[in-house]
């Protein structure tokens, strides 16, 4: 396989439009996301955030535009184990679910060993390595509604990366995670990021915390408000969020 190299594309939209039925969701929007990158995609409740998601994951075909994917058209892009996603979770909602850590670690490499085929001992191996790398050796043959809400989330992220993708989007992940957890989840984003060589996509309501950790932030609104630098977000983000929220933007200033 071949690997792209830092700054090229691994994700590019260009003049992407999408509507519901009637309703315009976004509405020519250009996007890239290069390799190496850790991007926070921050925008009011409504504001598409998820639909772009979707269009990268190929789960919604856009209007008008094009989507490429590690530099082929979403039509002709096959390889979904490049691509880690980690989806919006409800709080604890997995929490009566009689699986194991190992499980719901294993069915993350569906795409690569297929539904009803039984797991080699190489697949085992990655299985342990996933959940060792997020933390959780201790867990492995616990049932995950044993778990705290931090815990269960990096069983997600290792579900994610057990297939080893070069790109990782995550939807909301820190949703029913305690505040002190947040801060350790990022971090322990951060560095599965630097150790494998990720790129990385994060959706997350918690903006202030957030753009400490990603390098870049895009601000979507039906357009791209604001796409640049963390250090470029934090220097103007009063004047941009006031763009798109209006005055709820104070609500975020406690965090810094
Ligand atoms: N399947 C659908 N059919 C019709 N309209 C939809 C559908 N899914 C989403 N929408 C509408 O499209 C708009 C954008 O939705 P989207 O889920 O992309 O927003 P979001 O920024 O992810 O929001 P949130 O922060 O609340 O998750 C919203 O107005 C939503 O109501």
């Amino acid at each position: 396989m071949e690997r792209i190299t830092k700054g090229e594309a691994v994700v590019k939209l260009t003049d992407v439009s999408f509507q519901y039925e009637e309703k315009m969701v976004l509405d020519q929007v250009a996007f890239t996301l290069e390799r190496g990158d850790f991007v926070g995609i921050v925008g009011p409740n409504g504001s598409g955030k998820s639909t772009l998601m979707k269009l990268i994951l190929g789960l919604l075909s856009p209007t008008k535009g094009t989507v490429e994917l590690f530099g082929q058209p979403l039509s002709k892009f096959r390889d979904w184990s490049r691509i880690g996603y980690v989806a919006q979770q409800v709080a604890h909602g997995a929490g009566g679910f009689p699986a194991t850590v190992r499980e719901v670690v294993a069915s993350g490499l569906v795409a690569k060993v297929g539904l009803f085929r039984r797991l080699k001992a190489h697949h085992h191996e990655k299985v342990r390595d996933a959940v060792e790398r997020v933390g959780l050796t201790a867990k492995l043959d616990q049932r995950i509604g044993s778990l705290s809400g931090g815990q269960l989330q990096r069983v997600f992220i290792a579900r994610a990366l057990v297939a080893e993708p070069e790109l990782l989007i995550l939807d909301e992940p820190t949703v029913g995670v305690d505040q002190e957890s947040i801060e350790q989840f990022y971090s322990l984003l951060r560095s599965l990021k630097e150790e494998n060589g990720l790129t990385m996509m994060i959706v997350s309501h918690d903006v202030g915390v957030m753009t400490q950790w990603v390098n870049k932030v895009a601000c979507v609104q039906k357009k791209i408000h604001f796409h640049g630098t963390a250090h470029e977000f934090a220097h103007n983000h009063e004047q941009i969020l006031t763009q798109m929220y209006g005055d709820s933007v104070k609500l975020l200033s406690h965090h810094h």
